[in-house]
């Protein structure tokens, strides 16, 4: 079912078009200002937007801008009155999919509603945080995505380091060059040479072709070092030197290749720690570190952490086809209340897990989100919970083995785990 966005500040004619829409099977929200429809739009999934020129508090036009920079790709269409025709030329240059000419005719409205592609379902994919600390972090990300020099992020597991990394990219004059990442941690230390430089058919038992490297699959682009800290100590020493000397041989070739590659890395060990111990070379430290960016734990981002928990329930909702209608009173305080150890990634999981446990079309219950860690005061009600969470964990597996006719892979999928997660959770609760 399509989710029709109506930014029109004449309530008359909004509530006439929302229920026209309605009529023929689609749901509306309609809001009466940019300042509420930027809400609206960070925190649900909407298929299209149908917006009024000018708004009391601004214009669409700055509406569309800032779609464009959060990369919300929903569909928009502009209604403008007589003798606006200059702006509507600005908004389609601004990436409106179209503009109609008020008064606005039902019948060529659904006609271009209809013409919309489901896959256009503009979901963003990714929430853009208001608070101060994810501001600060914007605004870095902004400084030196264009700078092409290496960047350390540095943060806490699941505060979206991957994210922020893809985001530079994108960012960057590289955006139409390839974005690399891999996992320092699946790197194997014999077959590090030939993952990042390549090799050439023959160069050693088993290397049956040709093959590129990262450093040549990421040339012109960037290359994302997740988990750096992983990085075996002589994997350091190749990577140092191809960085220093800017040029890489692939094994078995006698020639040597320049490359040119944004490195971002991440981590979220101590690696000032892991210097002092010996594990990790300062000299590459310093190769990869010309700008830090440290990415703010959830919990102190706490602006974030509602807008944040309503973007994860409709895109839990558009993934798992469910209707979770929004949280209830409890669950909300909850949700704010909570410290977040496991920061952006435990909240989508919780999130999730909450959706598949809610009926279609009812609130998610404070009683549905299973916290990954109490409060411990130790006593008996603490325990309690910590059981019931257990209970809500089971029921959770069990509702997502239903939703995909027990595809394990699938589940695991769903529920945002892994899929070794899953089996050793399934062996947990007896559920093999
Ligand atoms: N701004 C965001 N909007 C929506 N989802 C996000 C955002 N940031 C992170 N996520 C989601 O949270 C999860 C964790 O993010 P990510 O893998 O980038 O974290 P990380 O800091 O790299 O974690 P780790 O250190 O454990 O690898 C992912 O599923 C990601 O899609």
């Amino acid at each position: 079912m399509k989710t029709i966005l109506i930014i029109e500040d004449d309530i008359v004619f909004s509530r006439t078009i929302s229920n026209w829409l309605v009529k023929q099977g689609m749901k509306t929200q309609c809001v009466t200002t940019i300042t509420d429809a930027r809400r609206a739009i960070a925190g649900r999934a909407f298929s299209l937007i149908l917006a009024d020129m000018r708004l009391p508090d601004d214009n669409s036009l700055s509406l569309l801008e800032w779609m464009r920079e959060k990369r919300c790709m929903v569909p928009v269409i502009i209604m403008t009155n007589y003798g606006e025709v200059e702006n509507a030329v600005r908004a389609i240059k601004l990436g409106a999919a179209d503009y109609l000419r008020k008064p606005v005719q039902p019948d060529i409205l659904l006609e271009l509603i209809i013409g919309i592609k489901e896959g256009d379902s503009g979901k963003t994919s990714f929430y853009r945080g208001e608070s101060a600390k994810a501001q600060e972090m914007y605004r870095q990300i902004e400084l030196i995505a264009c700078a092409d020099i290496s960047v350390l992020l540095r943060g806490a597991s699941g505060t979206g380091k991957e994210h922020v990394a893809h985001e530079i990219h994108e960012r960057s004059h590289r955006r139409n060059k390839p974005y690399v990442p891999v996992d320092c941690g699946t790197v194997p230390e014999d077959l590090a040479a030939s993952e990042f430089f390549g090799h050439l058919k023959g160069a050693f038992t088993g290397a049956e072709s040709d093959k590129a490297g990262l450093f040549r699959t990421a040339d012109g682009g960037t290359l994302f070092l997740d988990e750096i800290g992983n990085l075996s100590y002589r994997t350091q020493v190749i990577l140092l030197r191809a960085l220093q000397e800017k040029r890489y041989r692939p094994l078995g070739d006698t020639r040597e290749y320049p490359f040119d590659i944004r490195l971002v890395a991440a981590t979220n060990e101590n690696l000032e720690k892991a210097i002092a111990e010996g594990r990790f070379r300062e000299d590459l430290f310093h190769r990869l570190n010309e700008f830090t960016i440290r990415l703010p734990l959830l919990a102190e981002c706490r602006e974030d952490i509602l807008p944040l928990a309503d973007f994860f329930l409709e895109e839990a909702n558009a993934e798992l086809g469910k209707r979770a209608e929004g949280f209830d009173r409890e669950a909300r305080s909850r949700l704010e209340a909570y410290q977040w150890p496991g920061n952006i990634r435990e909240m989508k999981n919780t999130v999730r897990c909450a959706v598949l446990l809610t009926p279609d079309g009812k609130r998610v219950a404070a009683g549905s989100l299973a916290f990954s860690v109490r409060e411990a005061d130790g006593t008996g009600a603490a325990r309690m919970l910590a059981l019931n969470d257990a209970q809500k964990e089971k029921e959770c597996i069990m509702r997502a083995l239903e939703q995909t006719g027990s595809n394990r892979k699938e589940a695991a999928k769903l529920l945002g785990i892994s899929r070794s997660t899953l089996y050793e959770k399934l062996r947990k609760y007896g559920l093999q």
